[in-house]
């Protein structure tokens, strides 16, 4: 898991390491004076901006072609820039790691987003059961396996859940999602093909009433922003439905692309949060840095696998880990 990521910041940290050790060398030759000066100072020396400005612009190309989006770059560096320049190193002590520590401070101020949402608590806090979640986004994203592995999730946190197969128009989807719900023993309510995806949901949801549900899970046809159609269907069953939650499922192998889907999206109906399905097989992590801070939606969950209980709820702190950690 991001490799590539990984391999770039290292980089970085060498480069910085290496402009700092230069500076120490010009201070041991110095004249007595300037070492008087300089024993005064702790033997310690200052990180200048020239020290980083070079090894920034490398990090800047590096990390686009990592797959961050641009803004998030440009983020990046100013808060790279804030925690590392006129920082004092005392000669002796570990300059990577200092290094190491800025960027990761770096990183975690860009991924944790203003909100935070508890799911469960934001479920049983709502009032009137039952809470609704519309999942939308591009086709093949993995939407539909990733609302079954949230369907078990929910479910093993005490939730009632009913499944609304509101994708009616590709074929094969409603067989696709009833066997997903059928092995993580949820119901669907579905429609036949072709017909009202927000018909559908409202069922759903007068199910979900009829039972004392907690939760109904909207899937919904995978689309991208040239189809008209299909995007002002989506607006109509937000209107329809009015979900708690509006969910971008979007696949983190798709990169920047995948940024300027939810981008997309986030205009047509607004997204409450995002989940990105295939972490486990991702090296570059380019649109796991950039979602959240491009869209201002914090990422709820990550997919790490294929398997129901292969979904995560994202932690700034763990997704770092994986990035400085060996592997
Ligand atoms: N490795 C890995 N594969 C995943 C993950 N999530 C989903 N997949 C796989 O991605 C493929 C597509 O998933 P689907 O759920 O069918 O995609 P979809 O978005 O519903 O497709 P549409 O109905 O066309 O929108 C399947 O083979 C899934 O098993 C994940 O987190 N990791």
């Amino acid at each position: 898991m991001f490799g590539k990521l990984r391999e770039k910041l290292k980089k970085f940290t060498k480069t910085v390491e290496e402009k700092i050790e230069e500076e120490e060398k010009t201070l041991e030759k110095g004249t007595p004076e300037e070492k008087k000066g300089f024993i005064e100072k702790l033997l310690q020396v200052e990180i200048k901006e020239k020290d980083v400005e070079e090894a920034l612009d490398e990090l800047e190309i590096e990390l686009l072609e990592a797959d961050v989006a641009l803004e998030t770059v440009e983020a990046l560096r100013e808060k790279i820039n804030e925690n590392l320049v006129g920082k004092k190193v005392r000669i002796g002590t570990n300059k990577g790691k200092l290094i190491e520590d800025g960027l990761r401070e770096a990183i975690l101020e860009i991924l944790t987003p203003e909100k935070k949402i508890d799911l469960i608590e934001l479920i049983k806090s709502k009032e009137e059961k039952p809470f609704v979640i519309a999942f939308v986004g591009f086709n093949g994203s993995g939407k539909t396996t990733t609302i079954a592995k949230l369907a078990h999730w929910l479910r093993k946190n005490g939730l009632g859940v009913v499944i609304a197969a509101s994708d009616t128009f590709r074929a094969g989807a409603i067989e696709q999602v009833e066997e997903h719900a059928r092995r993580v023993g949820v119901k669907v309510i579905k429609h036949s093909y072709g017909a009202d995806p927000a018909a559908v949901a409202y069922d759903a949801i007068q199910h979900a009433k009829a039972r004392g549900l907690d939760v109904v899970l909207i899937d919904t046809a995978g689309r991208n922003e040239l189809n008209r159609n299909l995007m002002d269907e989506m607006k109509k069953i937000a209107r329809v439905t009015k979900p708690d939650l509006v969910i971008f499922v979007g696949d983190s192998l798709a990169g920047n692309s995948v940024v300027e889907q939810a981008k997309q999206f986030n205009e047509a109906v607004k997204i409450d949060g995002v989940i990105l399905t295939k972490l486990d097989a991702d090296a570059r992590g380019g649109a796991a840095l950039s979602i959240s801070h491009a869209i201002g939606a914090p990422i709820l969950f990550v997919g790490v696998g294929q398997g129901y209980d292969d979904l995560r709820p994202f932690d700034e702190k763990w997704f770092v880990e994986r990035i400085f950690g060996e592997g």
